[in-house]
């Protein structure tokens, strides 16, 4: 794969914002701690570019740099041994973060993301000034899920998912996922023969590529969830660039290797982005036919009159799904009604219900169309 120039990968070239995500095999060795030499080519890789954009650092790793110096042959699979080699690790990730940019002058900031700080709307803000003001100081953000404190429930569980928030939530122009495989192939490379894929001009269609039950064993992202991130980033807006950590210097400048995924979105404001893809989502509205074509096709707000079904528990201001009759996803929203209130409203016109329940059960501003369902 050489000389490929699509007008995605110039847009990833000359992105002015960028976050880079590096996955756990590309900066470990088997044995499971650092490898200072990749660290190394790596970080040179990344100083380069930052001589002409802003760039922040999504890296996994903190759990496989932590194995060694506590003696464990390999990942664990227990969630307290996990948080105990990533508490070791992160330290240790940081440390060599701290010295290798500063083999260039650059200054690191570590930034350790839950999935609460991105999924409240509060703490979305927070992340949001916090890596704002970080950049605004010249400094490269080095990102992390808080592996520590992250319970079972909490957990991003994958980097590459948050780091194609964190390409939203900063208003990033392009995301460069590096991994231990130069491209995503049409099957997994490591069962024989396949092939890879250059272009991907909407992610939806290479959903049913065989991604492989899981990933290297040091991480736990494989190339599923790679692909679920570079769908979630293009349809925000986002263009994405998966390359091998080894071929960084060039996903960085001339961004001509590995596959690139066009944005196939527009991009959405930070809030509906929030309300759409990082939110959780505490109910379910069913809405029958005439509601979802009013939701979805023409943008207006839901009415109890639409709804057949209510489920969940969930207080006015919390966000729910809308689903069409036969249970797809097809919009998400900030419901008016507490659950214990709706039942009863439900299926009934506007001008049947008392004056206090007049109210639109979600209104349109409040309310976010999903292109994919
Ligand atoms: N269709 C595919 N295309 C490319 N790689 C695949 C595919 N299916 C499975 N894989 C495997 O996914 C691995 C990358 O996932 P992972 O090891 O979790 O990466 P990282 O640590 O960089 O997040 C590759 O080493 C590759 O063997
Ligand atoms: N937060 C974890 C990494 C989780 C993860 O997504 O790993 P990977 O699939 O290697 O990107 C860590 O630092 O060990």
């Amino acid at each position: 794969m050489t000389g490929l120039r699509s007008a995605t990968r110039a847009a990833v070239a000359a992105a002015r914002l960028v976050v880079v995500k590096v996955g756990s095999s590309s900066l470990t060795t088997a044995a499971g701690g650092l490898d200072p030499d990749r660290l190394h080519a790596l970080v040179d890789a990344l100083a380069a570019r930052r001589a002409t954009s802003s760039v922040v650092l999504v890296s996994s790793g903190a759990i496989a740099a932590g194995l060694a110096p506590l003696g464990l042959a390999r990942r664990p699979r227990d969630l307290a041994t996990q948080q105990a080699a990533a508490s070791v690790g992160q330290l240790a990730l940081g440390h060599a973060y701290v010295e290798s940019f500063a083999r260039h002058g650059l200054r690191v900031g570590q930034v350790l993301l839950t999935a609460d700080d991105v999924v409240r709307r509060a703490h979305y803000r927070n992340a949001q000034r916090t890596l704002s003001r970080l950049l605004a100081l010249g400094v490269v953000p080095v990102v992390n899920e808080n592996d520590t404190v992250a319970t079972d429930e909490i957990r991003f569980g994958d980097n590459d998912r948050l780091a194609a928030l964190v390409a939203h939530l900063i208003g990033a122009e392009a995301l460069v996922l590096l991994s231990d495989v130069d491209a995503l192939y049409d099957g997994d490379p490591r069962l024989g023969a396949a092939r890879p894929i250059e272009e991907v001009t909407d992610a939806a269609d290479v959903a049913d590529v065989d991604a492989g039950a899981s990933g290297s064993g040091l991480g736990t992202g494989g190339m599923a969830s790679k692909l679920a991130a570079a769908r979630l980033a293009s349809v925000a807006g986002v263009p994405v660039l998966l390359a091998s950590a080894a071929a960084a210097d060039r996903a960085l400048t001339s961004a001509d290797v590995g596959t690139a995924f066009t944005a196939s979105g527009r991009r959405l404001t930070a809030r509906r982005f929030w309300l759409a893809y990082a939110a959780d989502s505490t109910g379910i509205l069913t809405l029958d036919e005439g509601a979802v074509a009013a939701v979805v096709a023409r943008r207006r707000s839901l009415l109890a009159a639409g709804i057949t079904a209510v489920s969940g528990d969930f207080q006015a201001g919390d966000v729910v799904d809308l689903t069409d009759p036969s249970g797809r996803v097809v919009a998400r929203g900030l419901v008016a009604y507490d659950s214990t209130e709706l039942p009863d409203l439900i299926g009934q016109s506007t001008r049947d219900l008392p004056a206090e329940h007049r109210r639109e059960v979600v209104h349109a501003d409040d309310l976010v169309a999903l292109a994919h369902g």
